[in-house]
């Protein structure tokens, strides 16, 4: 394989931890969470983190965190939400891997994220949301890859394997 990481972006429930896993277990590579990471290191949950240090801690730990991770070879790397939309987070992990935007349309999270309440942000009003999400969108863009994610985890994986193996030659 050309890349020895592949990190994946795009919006909250886009299925980043998700595909992730699945990818991971299919090439047989590491897989790292960097929301986990960040939680192990602190010894709290995101929610907390954002409670009682604040947002701009948080950002500013997940981005360190990136930066020792970006090291590990062969591993398959699922980063928070606001990562994939940090341009100096993006470009480093375009410099060490394959950067892929799984993309959710703005129902679709709406829908997905109605069963997963911890994320802080989802605090926001509806139009706060909408303005991130289209904000949010212009960067990740810039990916290496773009897959909409309206298909079954383990099928977006494969196709994610395929995009690995045509880089290779
Ligand atoms: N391709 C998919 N289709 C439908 N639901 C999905 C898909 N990928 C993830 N989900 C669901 O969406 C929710 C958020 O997934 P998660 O992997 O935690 O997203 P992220 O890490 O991008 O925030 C979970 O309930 C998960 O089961
Ligand atoms: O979009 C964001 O800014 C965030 C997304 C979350 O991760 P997921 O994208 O895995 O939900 C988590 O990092 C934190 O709640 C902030
Ligand atoms: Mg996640």
């Amino acid at each position: 394989m050309k890349f020895k990481r592949v990190f994946l972006i795009g919006f909250m429930c886009s299925g980043k931890s998700t595909i992730g896993k699945e990818l991971a277990k299919s090439l047989s590579w590491k897989f790292c969470d960097l929301d986990e990471e960040v939680q192990k290191e602190e010894g709290m949950s995101i929610k907390e983190i954002f409670e009682l240090k604040g947002e701009d801690y948080f950002r500013k730990r997940e981005l360190e965190v990136l930066k020792l991770l970006v090291l590990e070879d062969n591993a398959v790397i699922s980063t928070g939400g606001g990562l994939g939309a940090n341009k100096e987070a993006l470009e480093l992990m375009k410099r060490h891997g394959l950067v892929v935007w799984l993309d959710v349309s703005f129902d679709a999270f709406l829908q997905r994220c109605k069963d997963v309440q911890e994320r802080p942000l989802l605090k926001k009003s509806l139009g706060e949301l909408k303005k991130l999400y289209q904000e949010r969108k212009k960067i990740y863009s810039q990916a290496h890859a773009h897959i909409d994610t309206t298909d079954e985890p383990n099928k977006i994986a494969q196709r994610i394997i395929q995009i690995l193996q045509d880089e290779r030659r």
